[in-house]
C-alpha cells in the first residue's frame, strides 16, 4: 500500500478522507481492529458517537454508594491482599472516612499490585456491586496517588464509546479528538444544510463528544439537546435520500418476472408438517403477485416473534429456483444464517434442493464451488451471511434476494445487493425481526410495501411473564432446577450492558459459574459474542439436541434462535433492556406448545420507566402492542446510552422515538433530490456511508 501520508514535497496532514491508520497514535494494527467497528476514514471517527456519559465531575462519598450504579470515588487504602483460594484475586479496600469500598481485581501484575500500598490514595471509576462484605467494585478504571488533593474529578462529562477487541476507551477518546482538530479545517460540515436547523454539523458533534457545561450535560443525557436533534434529522434525511435514490434506482429496471409462483408456494406447503395460518397464507399471496411482475418487488414482511416468517422467504426462494434462477437469503450472524441453512434444507430435502450456504467460516474449496454455482447460469438458492455481498461473488441469474434484517432500518446492505443482477432489478423482501406499528413502518421505510403477518400458528400457549425482584433469585435457581429435572429446557440471559462485548462475555461465564455451583446437577450451556463461532455452534447445538438442559447467554440469542422445547426464560438485570428487545427475547421461549414462563429479575430500586416497560411485557405478548406502548413510553426523557443505537442500524437517531420528524423529512427529502442533488449525495456519504463499502464487508 502506498504512503498517504506523504507525497513528493513531504508530509501531509491527514483530512478527513484519510485513512485512520495514518493518524498519529494509530497505525496499521489499531486502524485493522477498528474496521471491526466499521471505522475506516478520520470522517467515520467523527460520528462514532458516545454510547453514554461517565460523570466523573464529583466524587460520591463511599457511605452514598448505591448497587448498579457508576460512581467516582476517592479514598485511602487501609488494606491490600492478594487472596489465593479460588480465583486469585487482589483485593484493595478504600477507606474516605464516610464509609468503606473494595476494589476487586482478577487480572493484575506485580507492579500494579506494589502500587496499591496502605496510606496511598485511590480514585476510582466503576459500577458499584453488593458485595457480602459492603459495596465493591470489579475491575474499575482508576488512578493512585500519594495525596488525595492530586486526585481530582473532571471538568467535563467523559464520552464512552463503543469499543471492539484490542481498542481501549482512552485510545479511541484520543483518536477521536485528534478527529474533531482535522475537521475544523474542513469546510464540508460547515456547510449549512437547506432545512436543517439547530448548531453547525461540526459544533453539533463537538458537543455530543465533550458536552462542557452543565446544561449541556444535562440535556444530553435527557436526550433533548439541540445538537442531538440536529444530528438525528441529519442522520434520518439521509436515510430518506438513501431509501429513495435506491427505489429510483431499482425500479429504473426491470426485474426478472418469476412464472408461476403459485406452484411453487403448493409445492412447499405440501412437504411442511404444518397447515400454513390465514395470515401467511395472505402474505404468501401478495408475495406472489410481486414476484409475478416485471416491477422490482421491494417489500418489508413483518410479523411477531415466531409467527412463521420463514415459509415465506422459503416459498420465495423456492418460486426463483423452480424457474432456472437463483434466490439468496441473507442473514445478519452466522448463527441464524445456519438456523435458516438447516430448516430450509430439512424443508428442500423432499424436492431434490440442497441450499448452498456461504460465510466467513466456509473454507476456500467449498467457497470456490459456491462461487462457481452462483456464476453459472444455474438456477440456485444461497443461504448464507454478508459473504454472499462481498465482492468477486457474482450472480449469473440473480432474481431475488430476501434479507433478514437485524439492523432494522439500515439500506446499507440493500445497497450493497442493487447491482447483483446485472441489468436487472432483483426482487427484495426483507423480514423485519421486531414488528414495529405498520403506520409507522411506511414512513420509516420510505416507500416498501409492507405485508404482516397479525397471526400466531396455532396451539401455542401464550408465554406467561412474571416480574421479580433479584431479592429472589435462590428461588427462581430452585425452580428452574425442578423445572430441568422434569425434562424441560431453560435460558438464562445475562443482560449487563457493558462497553465491550468482552465484559458481558466475562459477566455471562461468571454467571454460568456461579449457576454450576448453585445446580451441580444440571448440564449447563454457554454461548455468548467472543466465542468462537464453532464454539457459539457446537454450545447452540447442544442445546438444541437437549444435551445441556440450561443456556446460560448474552443477549446474542435475541433474534431468531428456535429451540422449541426451551419453555423457560430468566431475564438477568431485565429493567437495562429497552422493550423491544426484551420481546425479543421472550419471544426464544413459547415456540413449541407447552406452556413457557419467562421471569424478569430486577435490580431494585426500579425507575419509574423501567417499571412500566416491564409492566406491559407482564401484560401483553402481542408483539404490535408492546411495539405501540414503546412508541409512547419512550420519550424525548428516556436516558441515553442503555440501548446501543447501532443495533437498528443508525448511529444517532432513533426512528422509533424520533418518529415524530419523519413526516417533515420526508418532504424535504423530496425537496432536496430535486434542488440539492449534490449535497443529498454527501449527505448520504456522511451518515450512510460509502455505498461501495458496504459491498465489501
Ligand atoms: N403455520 C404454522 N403452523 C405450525 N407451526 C409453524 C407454522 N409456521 C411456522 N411454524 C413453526 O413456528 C416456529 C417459528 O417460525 P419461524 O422461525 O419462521 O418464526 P419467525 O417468524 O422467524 O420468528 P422469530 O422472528 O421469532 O424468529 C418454527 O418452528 C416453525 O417451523
Amino acid at each position: 500500500m502506498a504512503d498517504r501520508r506523504f507525497s513528493r514535497g513531504g508530509p501531509v496532514a491527514p483530512t478527513l478522507d484519510s485513512e485512520i491508520a495514518y493518524l498519529k497514535g494509530a497505525g496499521p494494527a489499531i486502524a485493522q481492529r477498528l474496521r471491526a467497528l466499521d471505522l475506516h476514514c478520520v470522517r467515520d471517527l467523527l460520528f462514532h458517537l458516545p454510547l453514554r456519559y461517565e460523570d466523573r465531575r464529583r466524587h460520591t462519598p463511599l457511605a452514598h454508594l448505591r448497587p448498579d450504579e457508576e460512581a467516582l470515588v476517592r479514598g485511602r487504602i487501609v488494606a491490600a491482599e492478594v487472596r489465593i483460594a479460588g480465583r486469585r484475586t487482589l483485593r484493595v479496600v478504600l477507606d474516605d472516612g464516610s464509609g468503606g469500598l473494595l476494589l476487586r481485581f482478577f487480572h493484575f501484575n506485580e507492579a500494579q499490585r506494589q502500587a496499591f500500598a496502605v496510606g496511598r490514595w485511590v480514585q476510582a471509576y466503576g459500577t458499584v456491586r453488593a458485595g457480602p462484605g459492603g459495596p465493591e467494585m470489579v475491575h474499575p478504571q482508576y488512578r493512585i496517588a500519594d495525596a488525595a488533593e492530586v486526585l481530582q474529578p473532571d471538568a467535563d462529562l467523559t464520552p464512552v464509546y463503543p469499543l471492539t477487541t484490542g481498542i481501549t476507551q482512552s485510545r479511541l477518546r484520543a483518536l477521536i479528538d485528534r478527529a474533531l482538530e482535522i475537521a475544523a479545517t474542513d469546510a464540508d460540515l460547515l456547510t449549512p444544510l437547506p432545512g436543517v436547523d439547530g448548531p453547525a454539523t461540526l459544533e453539533a458533534l463537538r458537543i455530543i463528544h465533550h458536552p462542557s457545561t452543565a446544561a449541556d450535560a444535562e440535556a444530553l443525557l435527557a436526550h433533548t439537546h439541540p445538537a442531538q436533534r440536529r444530528l438525528a434529522r441529519e442522520e434520518l434525511l439521509a436515510h430518506q435520500l438513501g431509501m429513495r435514490l435506491l427505489r429510483a434506482h431499482l425500479k429504473s429496471r426491470p426485474a426478472p418476472v418469476i412464472r408461476r409462483p403459485q406452484a411453487a408456494i403448493a409445492e412447499l406447503l405440501g412437504v411442511l408438517p404444518f397447515a400454513p395460518t390465514a395470515a401467511q397464507r395472505r402474505v404468501l399471496d401478495e408475495v406472489a403477485q410481486d414476484l409475478a411482475s416485471s416491477r422490482p418487488m421491494l417489500r418489508l414482511v413483518q410479523g411477531d416473534v415466531g409467527s412463521g416468517k420463514t415459509v415465506i422467504a422459503a416459498a420465495a426462494l423456492l418460486a426463483a429456483y423452480r424457474d432456472g434462477l437463483q434466490a439468496v437469503l441473507v442473514a445478519p450472524t452466522e448463527l441464524l444464517a445456519e438456523q435458516h441453512l438447516r430448516t430450509l434444507t430439512a424443508w428442500f430435502a423432499p424436492l431434490g434442493i440442497a441450499p448452498l450456504f456461504l460465510s466467513q467460516r466456509v473454507k476456500k474449496r467449498e467457497r470456490a464451488h459456491v462461487i462457481a454455482a452462483l456464476a453459472a447460469q444455474r438456477p440456485a438458492i444461497a443461504v448464507g451471511t454478508h459473504a454472499l455481498l462481498q465482492e468477486g461473488v457474482d450472480y449469473a441469474r440473480l432474481a431475488l434476494t430476501v434479507v433478514d434484517e437485524q439492523h432494522r432500518f439500515g439500506v446499507q446492505q440493500r445497497l450493497a445487493l442493487r447491482d447483483k443482477a446485472g441489468h436487472l432489478a432483483p426482487h427484495q423482501l426483507i423480514m423485519s425481526a421486531t414488528p414495529i406499528p405498520r403506520t409507522l413502518a411506511q414512513t420509516i421505510y420510505a416507500d416498501l410495501d409492507v405485508s404482516v403477518i397479525d397471526e400466531l400458528p396455532p396451539g401455542r400457549t401464550p408465554v406467561t411473564t412474571v416480574v421479580l425482584s433479584n431479592a429472589r433469585r435462590d428461588e427462581v435457581v430452585m425452580r428452574i432446577g425442578e423445572a430441568c429435572r422434569q425434562g424441560r429446557q431453560a435460558y438464562w440471559v445475562c443482560t449487563l450492558i457493558e462497553q465491550s462485548e468482552e465484559l458481558n462475555a466475562e459477566a455471562a461465564a461468571a454467571t454460568a459459574a456461579r449457576l454450576r455451583e448453585e445446580l451441580p446437577q444440571l448440564r449447563i450451556g454457554l454461548v455468548h459474542g467472543r466465542m468462537r463461532p464453532e464454539e457459539k455452534d457446537a454450545q447452540m447445538r447442544a442445546f438444541k439436541e437437549g444435551a445441556t438442559q440450561l443456556l446460560v447467554a448474552t443477549t446474542v440469542i435475541e433474534v431468531g434462535v428456535d429451540v422449541p422445547n426451551a419453555s423457560i426464560m430468566v431475564i438477568d438485570n431485565a429493567e437495562r433492556l429497552g422493550l423491544a428487545q426484551l420481546h425479543q427475547l421472550r419471544g426464544r421461549v413459547g415456540r413449541g406448545a407447552g406452556q413457557s414462563q419467562c421471569v424478569l429479575l430486577y435490580q431494585s430500586p426500579l425507575g419509574e420507566m423501567a417499571r412500566a416497560r416491564l409492566e406491559t411485557l407482564r401484560a401483553t405478548t402481542d408483539g404490535f402492542a408492546i411495539a405501540q406502548r414503546d412508541l409512547e413510553l419512550r420519550g424525548p426523557g428516556e436516558l441515553l446510552g442503555r440501548r446501543q443505537t447501532g443495533e437498528i442500524g443508525m448511529r444517532l437517531a432513533d426512528p422509533v422515538r424520533d418518529a415524530a420528524l419523519l413526516a417533515d423529512l420526508q418532504r424535504l427529502a423530496d425537496d432536496w433530490l430535486i434542488h440539492h442533488p449534490a449535497l443529498a449525495q454527501r449527505l448520504i456519504r456522511r451518515w450512510v456511508g460509502d455505498p461501495e463499502r458496504y459491498a465489501q464487508v
